[in-house]
């Protein structure tokens, strides 16, 4: 149909409704679940079982509930921060430029450990109590200004913020201290030394302050090439750092997000593992064997990327089958994934860990 032959109101009305949507300010996306989809529909080593994933996401949902999970669990966590007020912001932005790569190839005895309140730490909680018992000890380690002075914050006062139970330190240290000075350094040029400036240019948008993470603080910018045909934007602890502003102020206040269902399962190495012991996701003989054998997967690699990419997307159908069936549930990927970290770390201290987590040694996760 040709202009002249169109209806002169229906055109006039067309013109009017797409010239004032082109004006809408455009809605915050972050393309992570989009790349998810991507990996997964181009995975040929790691696949997702319909019916393992059905079998799940029921019973994720009925364990959910009996355990009343949602995100008043996370400050029940003895060693997560319970104040909701500025101190926990920079607590958790200062864990999660750390939050990664925690896995030793040592066994459970010789392992980086950290000992606070009594008790023996690892893995992530290693970081939480490494944090917890320097601002015990009177040191500004979740301040930026601190992070950005090396006459204070000096290598050796890192060290002894990090130091460890047994011979062996934290993996990554040197990484780790130049993502701090260089977060200590774009928070003091660019947002007033304060994390509770990003949170407020966000303006109550979750994937706004994911992407304001990825942009501005290279350390946040998980982003992979696709066997070099797509850039996949996995911002992985970007996501779980907003995740956790969210739960810790239980959604209100500084943790209020319009938009929070935008968020994504984190593409770590836990998840991944749970998922494929529950028979969700399958792997190739190769791969499995690989896992198996806790052989070194390089980060960046297509194994690597399937891995997390399928993780992503596996959540996502958990999380609409668990819809589908009880659609007034209140969960979303980020209380979807809490629960399967947390449940792993119970196989894990149960002695359970079937199926080893991959191993791929990176700042990412
Ligand atoms: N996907 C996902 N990954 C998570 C977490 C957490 C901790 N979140 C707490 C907050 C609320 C929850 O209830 C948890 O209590 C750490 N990690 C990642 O795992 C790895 C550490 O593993 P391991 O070395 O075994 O401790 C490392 O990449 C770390 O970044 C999570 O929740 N989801």
């Amino acid at each position: 149909m040709s202009d002249d032959e169109a209806d002169p109101e229906l055109l006039a009305f067309l013109r009017e409704h797409f010239q004032k949507a082109s004006l809408k300010p455009k809605v915050p996306e972050t393309q992570v679940l989009e790349g998810a989809e991507y990996v997964y529909d181009n995975s040929i080593d790691v696949a997702l079982d319909y019916q393992s994933t059905k079998a799940a996401a029921a019973m994720i949902y009925e364990q959910m509930q009996k355990k009343e999970y949602s995100t008043k669990t996370w400050a029940s966590h003895e060693l997560h921060p319970k104040a909701r007020d500025e101190s926990t912001v920079a607590f958790i932005f200062t864990m999660d430029i750390l939050n990664f790569s925690f896995w030793s190839e040592k066994n459970d005895d010789d392992r980086f450990a950290v000992e606070y309140k009594g008790k023996r730490w690892t893995g992530y909680w290693s970081l939480v109590a490494s944090l917890q018992r320097a601002l015990d000890e009177d040191i500004p380690i979740t301040s930026s200004d601190f992070w950005q002075n090396e006459d204070e914050c000096t290598e050796e006062v890192l060290r002894h913020v990090f130091r460890s139970s047994t011979e062996e330190e934290i993996p990554l240290f040197n990484e780790r201290m130049a993502c701090l000075r260089e977060a200590g350094k774009i928070l003091y040029e660019k947002y007033q030394c304060s994390f509770t400036n990003c949170i407020a240019e966000a303006n109550h948008s979750a994937a706004a302050l994911v992407n304001i993470l990825a942009d501005n603080f290279p350390c946040f910018n998980d982003v992979v090439s696709f066997e070099n045909r797509k850039s996949v934007r996995f911002l992985k602890r970007a996501q779980i750092c907003v995740a956790d502003v969210w739960a810790a102020f239980d959604g209100d206040g500084l943790g209020q997000f319009d938009d929070i269902e935008k968020i994504t399962m984190f593409a770590d190495y836990r998840v991944p593992q749970i998922l494929n012991t529950l028979g969700c996701l399958s792997y190739s003989p190769l791969l499995d064997n690989t896992i198996r054998h806790k052989k070194l997967i390089e980060s960046g690699c297509s194994w690597e990327i399937q891995l997390r990419g399928c993780a992503i997307w596996c959540v996502e159908l958990l999380r609409r089958e668990i819809l589908r069936s009880h659609p007034d549930a209140k969960i979303n990927a980020i209380l979807i994934d809490f629960f399967l970290y947390d449940s792993m770390k119970e196989r894990e201290v149960e002695g359970k860990e079937e199926i080893p987590h991959h191993r791929t040694r990176s700042i990412w996760y």
